[in-house]
């Protein structure tokens, strides 16, 4: 123990060795200034610095906005990730949502930091912008990450990795689908300038869950739409571009268009609606389909309808002249083969058609369209979805006229958009229902006077055809003349 005349002792000792080493590096210093040049004397000091300042035990990761021209990926994943990761003790934020945004944006102002954990190591976000350093350039925006040197691989190897995966994710779940068309070929809507493509946010409700369609056969496309998804480095292992193609046909009202909305919706790929009764050359469609995106879905409606079919084989010299610059089908199609080739990933693309039978056998060859979907009449499975969705009913047990629909509607020829306009009459299931049912007989009894018609007309045809090859030409006109009159006269009398 020291006695308090003892400290105080102690204490002006090593004051006044503070001062005499104060003083005589003062001296030193003075002696420096007029003995050594500045140059080098700045290379002293910070070689003097470097030995005796205490090393940092953190690391600083500088993350810009760009690298050189272009966008820094990690700097957008971090602005996307850090939005998710906003705490109380955060002073100032920023917060913004356009028309079209269907959530609120966030974003951390200059100077603030946000903390971060992950697998128990601790980091730190820090946002900065510098000023422009003349009126010539722009604000210099930046992430800083620090965190404890030692931890600098798993940061590497593992953190940063993960920030740009969750990004990845998180802007999936906010992504808005958009339909894209060229109606408005001056920009899309948030004024981004789509140049040919305009595009609104795609506001189609249509999802597999409200589709009525054989469970199985959505099962089949779900799981179609999944395996094409994470086939990425299949596709790149077998030589293949990374697409697919597929051919939805039936009458209309049978979904078609539902299908391809619900198809967007679930991989939330946005929809690029080509008209080609707009397009007049094969380097016109090559314009507009190299500035579709990746991820996308390229419809074509009613292609039967579309372009005219042409056989160019046997079409000759003089044609081949004329129609060089102009779009055929074979020609889209060896286009969109070769487009799809060289650039171009994850891209689907879908025709329509009410008549598969009129379609050009090169649209129907193998490998074109990998998959062809048939959307068919309503069926009672199809009802049950219908059913459940419009009225809240989903057993057959729930309504009394629940069994007689089915039969009906197994019996005959009706599209889902007619039942789901039958359903939609009213909220009350019985009027609902009973309308249903008018509905359905009298289709049934129109369909089958329909078909009793083309049976009698196919009879004459067969009894023309026998009284024709007798050379009793006079008979034959007599007999069509009895019947058409006795077709009439049962139409008029129902
Ligand atoms: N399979 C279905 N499931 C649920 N609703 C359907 C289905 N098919 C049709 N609808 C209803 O009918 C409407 C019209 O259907 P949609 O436009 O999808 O038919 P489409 O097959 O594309 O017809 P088109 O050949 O005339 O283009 C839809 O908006 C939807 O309300
Ligand atoms: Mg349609």
């Amino acid at each position: 123990m020291f006695t308090p005349n003892e400290i105080s002792t102690s204490a002006s000792t090593l004051f006044s060795a503070y001062a005499s080493l104060a003083a005589s590096m003062m001296l030193v210093r003075s002696m420096a200034n007029e003995l050594i040049p500045p140059q080098l004397r700045s290379y002293l000091f910070s070689a003097f610095s470097y030995f005796f300042t205490p090393l940092s035990s953190t690391l600083t990761l500088v993350i810009d906005e760009h690298c050189s021209m272009v966008r820094n990926q990690v700097y957008d994943a971090a602005e996307v990730y850090l939005r998710t990761k906003i705490s109380p003790n955060t002073d100032c934020l920023h917060v913004s949502k356009t028309q079209r945004q269907k959530h609120l944006d966030f974003a951390i102002e200059k100077g603030e930091e946000i903390t971060d954990t992950f697998e128990n190591l601790q980091l730190i976000w820090r946002f900065v912008c510098t000023e422009p350093k003349n009126q010539y350039s722009s604000e210099r925006r930046c992430y800083e990450l620090v965190f404890n040197k030692k931890f600098k691989d798993k940061v590497f190897d593992s953190y940063l990795p993960y920030v740009l995966l969750r990004a990845k994710a998180i802007l999936e779940e906010q992504k808005e689908v958009k339909l894209y068309n060229r109606d408005c070929p001056y920009g899309d809507e948030d004024g981004s300038g789509g140049g040919m493509w305009g595009s609104i946010n795609l506001e189609h409700p249509s999802t597999f869950d409200t589709l009525a369609m054989d469970p199985e056969l959505k099962k089949f496309i779900i799981d179609d739409l999944d395996r094409f998804v994470r086939r990425k480095e299949f596709y790149r292992k077998v030589g293949k571009a990374w697409k697919r193609g597929y051919l939805l046909y039936g009458p209309p009202g049978t979904g078609k268009s539902s299908l391809i909305a619900a198809m967007a919706n679930y991989l939330k790929f946005d929809i690029y609606d080509l008209e080609l009764t707009s397009i007049f050359s094969n380097s016109d469609l090559r314009r507009v389909l190299l500035s579709t995106n990746n991820r996308s879905i390229l419809v074509i409606e009613d292609i039967d309808c579309s372009v005219e079919i042409q056989d160019r084989q046997n079409q000759g010299d003089e044609y081949q002249v004329q129609t060089r610059s102009k779009l055929t089908l074979s020609g889209l199609l060896n286009f969109i083969d070769g487009l799809w080739s060289s650039c171009g990933d994850e891209r689907i693309i879908v025709f329509t058609t009410n008549h598969k039978d009129r379609l050009d056998p090169a649209l129907l060859r193998p490998g074109r369209m990998d998959v062809h979907i048939n959307m068919s009449y309503c069926t009672s499975r199809g009802f049950k979805i219908l059913a459940s969705n419009y009225l809240g009913l989903h057993h057959r047990s729930s309504h009394h006229l629940y069994g007689e629909i089915e039969g009906l509607i197994d019996s005959t020829e009706v599209t889902p958009a007619e039942v789901a306009e039958e359903l939609m009459k009213s909220d009350d299931a019985n009027v609902a229902f009973a309308g249903l049912v008018n509905f359905l007989k009298r289709k049934k009894a129109a369909t089958e006077e329909v078909k009793e018609e083309a049976g009698s007309d196919k009879n004459e045809d067969q009894e023309a055809k026998r009284l024709k090859t007798d050379g009793n030409v006079k008979k034959i006109r007599i007999v069509r003349n009895i019947r058409s009159r006795g077709v009439r006269g049962r139409t008029r009398g129902r």
